[in-house]
């Protein structure tokens, strides 16, 4: 088990850059075992979730190699294998290897996917998706066997949400398919922008990726010619967002596309929070005076549900009560209890966090249960004065870039002790 160690109670100050995303990394790296060539990846984050999807290729026989922000992946000698792996629970974009393998070989055999536990993650709307493009699918112990033994053709799926993972799934098994799919009701998420980005450049045909109404004509085979930069991290953005707001003496954040942002900061300024939004940065003034908001989460282009704990501990700032409602993970509250060990004054009431103004904060040991909740005890234990230990650490890991090395370049006295490198 790793733990963070945070010394907190500093101003922090400097400046920081925001790494590639994660969400858009962890569906383009299964997505380059469609491709017929090499690929280059560049802006790819340092984070577990990385490092789990590039053992997972290894058992495919497909080679990667990982220095600094590049990561090159050769698919070209990959062979079908099934991945019951326990690296298949580590992460929840596991399940994007359903998709390309289908794509790839007309067959997959995958885990059953891990990922955040943030109550129920049900993956219904890929199954749909699979079966309409002439799979069948069969459950056998703990792994999925999806297989189009006639090939796949394209359809048209009506998603009962606009499910992210269904939407990649389903293009990512689509873009080889004889045909056109057309994915009405689609997740609209920029990093789906990213991986149809990456798709089409090689050869793929994708339209209408940002609306709700996508449309994947299959094609014969895809090559990679320039290398992909990844989009920058919108949550680890927002995160780094609420630190500077909440410990900041003035800490400008770079690497940013504000737009993808639009709803947290707009919800962050009606908070009261005195920004500076440049052209691919953001300044944040130190902390004004804060009034409480109601916040409610949504698909894109609402306010993330990966965003609403890390701005957490800067609603305790704020001088009367917020809201939080979380419609798309209403059971996203396992950092609540470990929030009130720190001095937080916070509740959930029928599905809703109601969050009072805070004045005081002590330092404690907690528990990071999951990513972005790690991610709020990380904010709070950098305002809490004392030492913060927050233990499975290596939750915060599998999505936040080379946090350790960031947080000190901010000035914080943080250290870190666990297996992985970061
Ligand atoms: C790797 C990745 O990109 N993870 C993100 C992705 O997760 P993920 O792709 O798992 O999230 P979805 O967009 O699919 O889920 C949205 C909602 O739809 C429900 N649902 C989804 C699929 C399905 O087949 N049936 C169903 O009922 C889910 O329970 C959830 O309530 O989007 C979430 C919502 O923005 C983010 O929190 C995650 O960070
Ligand atoms: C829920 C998240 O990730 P995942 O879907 O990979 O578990 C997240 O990044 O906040």
């Amino acid at each position: 088990m790793a733990k963070m160690v945070i010394h907190g109670g500093k101003r922090l100050s400097g400046s920081v850059t925001i790494g590639g995303s994660k969400n858009s990394t962890v569906a383009i790296i299964p997505a380059t075992i469609l491709s017929d060539t090499p690929v280059v990846l560049d802006s790819v984050p340092q984070i577990k979730d990385v490092y789990n999807l590039m053992a997972l290729m290894d058992e495919m026989g497909v080679k990667s190699d990982f220095q600094g922000e590049i990561l090159k992946i050769d698919p070209t000698q990959i062979f079908p294998i099934s991945l019951s792996h326990n690296k298949v629970t580590s992460l929840r974009a596991s399940y994007y290897f359903i998709g390309s393998l289908l794509g790839r070989f007309g067959k997959a055999v995958v885990g059953f996917p891990g990922g955040d536990d943030i109550g129920p993650r049900p993956i219904d709307q890929h199954i749909k998706g699979f079966k309409a493009l002439g799979a069948t699918i069969t459950e056998k112990d703990n792994y999925i066997v999806v297989e189009a033994r006639n090939g796949l053709h394209g359809a048209r799926i009506f998603l009962d949400m606009a499910s992210v993972g269904a939407t990649i799934n389903i293009i990512l098994a689509a873009v080889k398919a004889q045909g056109t799919t057309i994915i009405e009701n689609a997740a609209k998420e920029p990093e789906i922008i990213d991986l149809a980005t990456f798709l089409n450049n090689m050869g793929a045909n994708i339209r209408g990726v940002g609306t709700q109404t996508i449309r994947i004509t299959g094609v014969d085979c895809l090559k990679a010619t320039n290398s992909h930069t990844i989009i920058p991290d919108r949550i680890e953005a927002g995160t780094y967002l609420s630190i500077a707001a909440s410990s900041g003496n003035g800490i400008l954040i770079k690497n940013i596309i504000a737009e993808h942002l639009d709803a947290f900061l707009a919800k962050v300024q009606e908070l009261g929070v005195n920004l500076d939004v440049r052209e691919d940065s953001i300044f944040v003034y130190p902390n004004s005076q804060l009034t409480g908001v109601e916040i409610k989460t949504s698909p894109y282009p609402g306010f993330a549900t990966d965003l609403q704990q890390p701005l957490t501990p800067l609603l305790l700032l704020a001088d009367s009560q917020s809201t939080i409602i979380d419609t798309l993970y209403p059971k996203r509250t396992r950092h609540i209890p470990e929030l009130i060990k720190m001095g937080a004054k916070i509740k959930v009431v029928d599905s809703k966090i109601v969050i009072e103004h805070t004045d005081h904060f002590n330092a404690a040991e907690v528990t990071a249960e999951e990513i972005r909740g790690g991610a709020s005890l990380m904010v709070t234990g950098l305002m809490a004065p004392g030492t913060t230990v927050i233990n499975q650490a290596e939750n915060i890991m599998r999505g936040y870039d080379r946090v350790i090395d960031k947080l000190r370049s901010l000035q914080a006295d943080v250290s870190y002790s666990g297996s992985e490198k970061f």
